[in-house]
Parts: structure tokens; sequence; C-alpha cells
């Protein structure tokens, strides 16, 4: 799928869109530059999963947990993350198979432990408050 985000405020369908492509997957990564808007998203498609916890880049902790009525969601950000035997430390393999939601920023970080079948997400600034959105299973 291939979706503009012309402002902030229609990230709730675009969140909504991207579920229903998603279908039954629960693993996305998201590529995107710095400031492209991916934790501004997931805080969207979060709300849409029925989160009601604060949703917030997880820099420094690498993984959040919220809660939702579909079960737990894991929020991970690599991008502090020195190697990827890191992630194999904070259980992110426990994590991915859990069946449970996992909502991955920086996966450039973790290039061999993409496991197959997830939700590719790109976030491209295409003007201050555009973006595209573009998404495929692979
Ligand atoms: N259409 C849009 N979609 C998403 N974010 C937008 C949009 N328009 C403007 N923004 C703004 O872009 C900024 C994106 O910041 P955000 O922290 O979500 O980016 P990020 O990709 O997670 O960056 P980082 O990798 O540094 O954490 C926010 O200030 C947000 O308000």
């Amino acid at each position: 799928m291939k979706q503009l985000i012309s402002a902030i405020d229609e990230l709730p369908r675009v969140a909504e869109q991207l579920l229903s492509f998603a279908n039954e997957e629960r693993v996305f990564i998201f590529y995107g530059e710095m400031g492209a808007g991916k934790t501004t998203f997931i805080k969207a498609l979060c709300k849409r999963l029925g989160v009601t916890d604060t949703v917030s880049s997880p820099t420094f902790s690498i993984v959040n947990e919220y809660e939702s009525p579909a079960g737990s969601i894991y929020h991970f950000d690599f991008y502090r993350l020195k190697n990827q035997s890191e992630a194999f430390d904070l259980g992110y393999e426990d994590y991915l198979y859990s069946g449970q939601y996992c909502l991955i920023e920086w996966p450039e970080k973790i290039p061999d432990l993409i496991p197959p079948r997830v939700v590719k997400v790109e976030l491209e600034v295409t003007d201050d408050d555009k973006r595209t959105l573009t998404a495929e299973i692979i």
C-alpha cells in the first residue's frame, strides 16, 4: 500500500488502513530518517489498537511494553544498539515469537534478526508536515 499523509490529523485513518493491510501479521518494521515520524505514526497505531498507556520513544530503554485489548504491544527503538547481540540480551527473540504486536524502529541495526513475514513500513518526508507511507509484507 502507498498513502500520502498530508497532515497529522490523517494519521488515525492511515493507521487503520495499515492494520487492515497487515491483516494477521504482528511484526512491523519502520524505516525512515530521524524526524520522519516513526514514533508519531506508532502512537496513532497504538491508539487504534486501543492502547491507553502513554506511547513514547523507547530510545533509552530500547523496548517499551503497552497493554491493549489485542494483548501486549512491544515497541522497540534500536537506534542506540551497539551490536545485534545486545538485542538477544534484552530478549528480542522471545518478544518476536510471542505472537504479540512488535513495532520496531531502526531495524537497520538488526539486519540479521529480521524474521520472514513482517510488515515493512517506510515513511518519507515529502514536505514539512507531509509524509508518504509505503507498506509491503516481506
Ligand atoms: N504527516 C506527519 N506524520 C508524522 N509526523 C509528522 C507529520 N507531519 C509532521 N510530523 C512531525 O514530524 C515529527 C516526527 O517526529 P518523530 O519523533 O515521530 O520521528 P521519528 O521518525 O520517530 O524520529 P526518531 O528516529 O528521531 O525517533 C513530529 O514532530 C511530528 O509532529
